[in-house]
């Protein structure tokens, strides 16, 4: 099933324990598919990227990390610098770990590690934004750095967001942005807006809130953003009553392949990618729909978003 397979392995991320849990990784990997694994630890910023740039070249047949979505995302980019790519899949040792929690990955290290010893493949898009690429969501406003990585110890329904918004307040403008979208149709939409984000699947920040029909590898991204220049309890209220509970008054909600947004504001619009800042305006978005194969648990216990 895995072939020949690289391990990477962020040896601070999951309380400093990544380098254990790839040890543990390739214990079940070589016994259930007597394979040959190679682990490679990062020392720092480019390692992930570089290491599963050339995986393909080095005769890799699969690549699997363990680490946060830092991790993930930097061991993604690389693996899509090449036409071949080799198969993927990660143990997640971040915080939020929304992709995870698409895919139906344990959020337990450990748990994760032994379910790879059943998989199926399955196939995963990747989200474009400008010339870069995410994996999970994209936020437009005045959202600080640590929004999308905060450390919840409350990860259901509101989870994340509750905290972020209860923390970070004082980060959020009241200003709406003046936001002109066009999707993969040509459907042009103009918002007012301090608030916007667009997802992969469901879950962003921890909990469900964008469509829960949206599937991992649907070829779609997931828009919704609030109406107004909203002060944050109105955005909480929201977020509460779920996002996906069609509101269109407050909200607006669509769906597309593609989608640019650009605006007219005369100051910088902050963006934020995966939880790290991000381009400045005008954004081109687009799916790479099923960019990447991937391995998944093949009995996951819950429906997938
Ligand atoms: N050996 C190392 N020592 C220190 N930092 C490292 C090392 N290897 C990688 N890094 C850094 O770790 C960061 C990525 O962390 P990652 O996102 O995987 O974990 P995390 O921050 O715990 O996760 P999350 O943000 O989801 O909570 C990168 O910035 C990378 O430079």
């Amino acid at each position: 099933m895995f072939g020949r397979t690289l391990i990477i392995a962020n040896p601070v991320a999951g309380k400093g324990e990544g380098q254990e849990y790839a040890q543990a990784l390739r214990t079940v990997l070589e016994e259930t598919y007597q394979n040959e694994c190679t682990i490679k630890v990062t020392e720092g910023d480019d390692d992930a990227f570089e290491w599963s740039k050339q995986a393909i070249d080095e005769g890799f047949e699969s690549v699997l990390c363990l680490g946060g979505d830092g991790t993930v995302s930097q061991t993604v980019a690389g693996l899509l610098q090449n036409k071949e790519r080799p198969r993927f899949a990660f143990i997640p040792l971040g915080t939020v770990n929304d992709l995870a929690r698409a895919l139906g990955y344990s959020m337990n290290p450990q748990k994760a590690i032994e379910r790879m010893k059943d998989v199926e493949i399955d196939t995963l898009d990747i989200g474009q934004i400008n010339d870069q690429y995410f994996i999970n969501v994209v936020a437009v406003g005045p959202i600080p750095e640590s929004v999308m990585q905060t450390d919840s110890d409350d990860k259901n329904r509101l989870g994340a967001f509750a905290y972020v918004i209860d923390g970070f307040t004082a980060f959020f403008s009241e200003k709406g942005y003046d936001l002109h979208i066009v999707d993969a149709d040509g459907v042009e939409t103009d918002i007012v807006s301090n608030l916007l984000l667009i997802g992969l699947t469901n879950s962003i920040g921890g909990i469900e809130i964008m469509n829960p029909e949206a599937k991992y590898n649907d070829g779609l991204m997931y828009l919704a953003a609030i109406r107004g220049h909203n002060p944050m309890d109105t955005i909480r209220g929201v977020l509460e009553g779920g996002i996906f509970e069609t509101d269109k008054e407050r909200l607006l909600l669509m769906e597309s392949s593609q989608f640019q947004i650009t605006t007219q504001e005369s100051q910088d619009v902050p963006t934020n990618v995966d939880g790290d800042p991000g381009p400045a305006l005008p954004l081109d978005l687009q799916v790479l729909h099923q960019a990447l194969e991937i391995y998944v648990p093949r009995n996951r216990r819950r429906i997938l978003g």
